[in-house]
């Protein structure tokens, strides 16, 4: 049985005013594949993946979700592509009603999107907070009393309870302790594995790349400067440009003349 990609993205192109923020951009991520997008700041990886999400609208090119497009406004287009795609945050607070307990917010998509009554919500709910690893007694707290790894997880739980077919992750673990990125990491692991969910993971950090993708497109200056399985990019990187990422990361023993000498090479008004 061949499987079709669950998202398929061409020749995207977002203009902000003169500032071409993606450039032609394509990719396709199959049923329960991890895809990294990685780059530094302003290389256009958060602006792709809001399009993905439809938060942005492209100034041209086409995104797929289960072989149709899903860029339609439409109420009905918005709840299709929420319901096969759902996108996490570095910082998902903003998005939790600050008043509403994190059971509460867990079960809101659900509201939206699933038949059932609210007692099939709560056993549902229940299943997702102990899929997470998060206790009934976190789930009957509000936001605000939760750290940022617990929230990060109560995200999670909220984005699954609809059984998306893709989690899109924009610097999803960027803003927690490196112990605790670690834990959020291997539970995405697991649920890939458990639900089949395929992941779009935005990330400047080749280190979480390497943990959570396996294959990942490099962007620069809104386009894919090089594409393959993540462990060739990092092993064997083939464009200059992501050589200069992985020189950029700090080890024993860093020479950072050469890196600054490598970007000026590359980039000569940096
Ligand atoms: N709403 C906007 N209006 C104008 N310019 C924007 C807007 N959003 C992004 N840009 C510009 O588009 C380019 C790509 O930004 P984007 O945020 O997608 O990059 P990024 O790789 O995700 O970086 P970061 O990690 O810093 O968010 C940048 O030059 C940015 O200034």
């Amino acid at each position: 049985m061949t499987s079709e990609p669950v998202l398929a993205v061409s020749s995207l192109v977002k203009r902000f005013g003169d500032v071409t923020a993606v450039d032609g951009v394509g990719f396709e991520l199959m049923p329960g594949a991890s895809l990294g997008i990685v780059g530094e700041s302003g290389s256009g990886k958060t602006t792709t993946a809001r399009i993905l999400a439809g938060l942005d609208a492209p100034t041209s090119g086409t995104v797929l979700l289960d072989g149709e497009p899903v860029t339609g406004r439409s109420r009905r287009a918005r709840l299709r592509r929420a319901r096969l795609l759902q996108m996490i945050f570095q910082d998902p607070y903003g998005s939790f009603d600050p008043r509403q307990s994190i059971a509460a917010s867990i079960a809101e998509p659900m509201r939206l999107h699933l038949p059932g009554t609210a007692a099939d919500r709560r056993a549902r709910v229940a299943e997702l907070l102990d899929q997470v690893g998060l206790s009934e007694r976190a789930g009957a707290s509000l936001p605000r009393d939760l750290s940022g790894g617990q929230r990060q997880r109560a995200a999670i739980a909220r984005a699954l309870g609809i059984r998306p077919r893709v989690l899109v992750l924009d610097e999803a673990v960027a803003a927690l302790d490196v112990s605790i990125q670690a834990q959020i990491l291997t539970l995405l692991d697991g649920l890939r594995r458990d639900t089949g969910i395929a992941y779009v993971f935005v990330s400047h950090d080749l280190a979480v790349v390497r943990h959570i993708t396996d294959t990942a497109v490099v962007m620069r200056h809104g386009r894919i400067v090089e594409r393959g399985d993540t462990e060739r990019i990092l092993r064997e990187p083939r464009h200059p440009y992501t050589r200069l990422l992985l020189d950029s990361i700090p080890v024993p023993g860093w020479d950072l003349d050469r890196v600054a000498r490598d970007r000026r090479a590359l980039d000569p008004s940096s």
